[in-house]
This record gives C-alpha cells, structure tokens and sequence, in this order.
C-alpha cells in the first residue's frame, strides 16, 4: 500500500494544483484563525471544489463550538474532519454519530503516556495524527517529536506521523516509524503560511522513492 501523503495548510488555488500533481494523497484546509494557514469558509469551500476527486480533502478545526462544525461540514463538505485541540473522544463519538465524514484527531506526542492513553479514542476516531506537542500554536510548529516513542507502541487505530516533516527528514521518518500516512505543513513551506511548489514536489517524491526502495 502506497504511503499516504497529506499536505495541510493550503490556501490557494496552486498550493490545491501542485499537491494534486505532485501525488498528495490528501490536503488539509485550515479553519484555525490564529494559524498562518487560516482559510474562511468562502474559500475552503472554493478549494474543495477544485481538488480533483482522487485527492482527499480533510478540514481542520481546533476546539470548534458544536454549531460552527456543523456549519464547516454542510459548506465545505470534506472528506475528513481533523480536530486538532483537546476535543474529546466523547464530543468525537456524539460526532461519529450524527455524520459520516470521516473523523481524524491530531494528538501532541510528549511521552510514551500520550501513546498508551490514545485508546481512549478509539470508537471516536478512524485515524490519529501523532504530531509534536503544541507551542505557540496546536500544529503546524515545525518541531518533530521522538520517532523512537512508537517503535514500542501498539496501534489500535489507523495513524499518521506529523511533526516537523520535510522533504530531506522523510524517508528516514518513514523507514524508523513505519507510518501508513505522513502529513507536512512548514516543511513545504518558503516562509509561515507560504507553500513552496517545488518543496511540495520534492517531499511528494521522497515518500514514494521512498515506497519504491
Ligand atoms: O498548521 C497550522 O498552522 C496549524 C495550526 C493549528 C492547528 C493545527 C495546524 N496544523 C495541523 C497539521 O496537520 C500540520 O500539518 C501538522 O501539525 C504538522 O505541521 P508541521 O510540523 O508544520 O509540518
């Protein structure tokens, strides 16, 4: 199974073009106002529409209120949805069970604990983004956490690897971790919130070399 690849923060109509080209199996719309990466609704929507139908789109939200999520999903209609706060399995099983978007919960990997207690979603997620832990911001930091922490760990959910991936660092995330799927932000970026087409490019081809290794 070919690694699956999400390029998140997208904000415009080339960043949708060069990640569907590239081979992104996946690409984040950020609903977060404070990030860089920050979409209104109008213009998630408008990108949705243009990301080519073999291309996931996954909406990411950070401890959104109930109404506003419901609003996010009828407007945009993603693929996934992909908490990113400190949303809990209980307010993701209500979810779970009033839509049938596929939900996605990033966790901030501080220790073997986080690993362990991510059980608890199970039932309430489908995937668990396994990503650093926050700083100023939830995600999209930049920072990696320690790869070594999942070699121990028994995964009772389909996960991802997020953190500070980049077009020179993937290859070895992917051979130390095994990770079905790897998501990137600032890796792929020229400056906060600034998509670089060719480190897009360049990331894309370094997962599926790697693939083909
Ligand atoms: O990217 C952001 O600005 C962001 C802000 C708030 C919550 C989540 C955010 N990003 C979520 C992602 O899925 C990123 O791709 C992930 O955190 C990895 O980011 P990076 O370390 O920059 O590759």
């Amino acid at each position: 199974m070919p690694t699956q690849i999400k390029i998140c923060g997208l904000k415009d109509e080339a960043g949708v073009d060069a990640a569907s080209r590239a081979g992104a199996t996946h690409i984040g719309l950020n609903l977060y106002e404070k990030s860089p990466r920050y979409v209104p609704l109008e213009q998630a929507a408008a990108l949705r529409m243009r990301t080519p139908e073999q291309v996931k789109v996954v909406l990411l939200l950070v401890n959104a209120e109930p109404g506003y999520t419901a609003k996010a999903l009828e407007i945009v209609k993603p693929d996934v949805v992909q908490f990113h706060g400190t949303e809990t399995p209980e307010w993701l099983r209500v979810l779970k069970g009033a839509t049938s978007v596929e939900i996605w919960k990033a966790l901030g990997v501080k220790d073997a604990e986080t690993l362990k207690n991510s059980a608890r979603f199970v039932g309430a997620a489908d995937l668990l983004l396994f990503d650093a832990p926050a700083q100023a911001l939830p995600g999209g930091t930049g920072m990696r956490f320690d790869w070594s922490l999942l070699a121990e760990h028994r995964h009772e959910l389909a996960w991802g690897l997020a953190g500070g991936l980049t077009p020179a660092n993937v290859a070895e995330a992917l051979r130390q971790t095994r990770a079905p799927m790897v998501d990137t932000s600032s890796g792929v970026e020229s400056a906060p919130g600034i998509k670089d087409m060719d480190k897009i490019a360049q990331f894309c081809k370094a997962v599926r070399d790697h693939d083909h290794s």
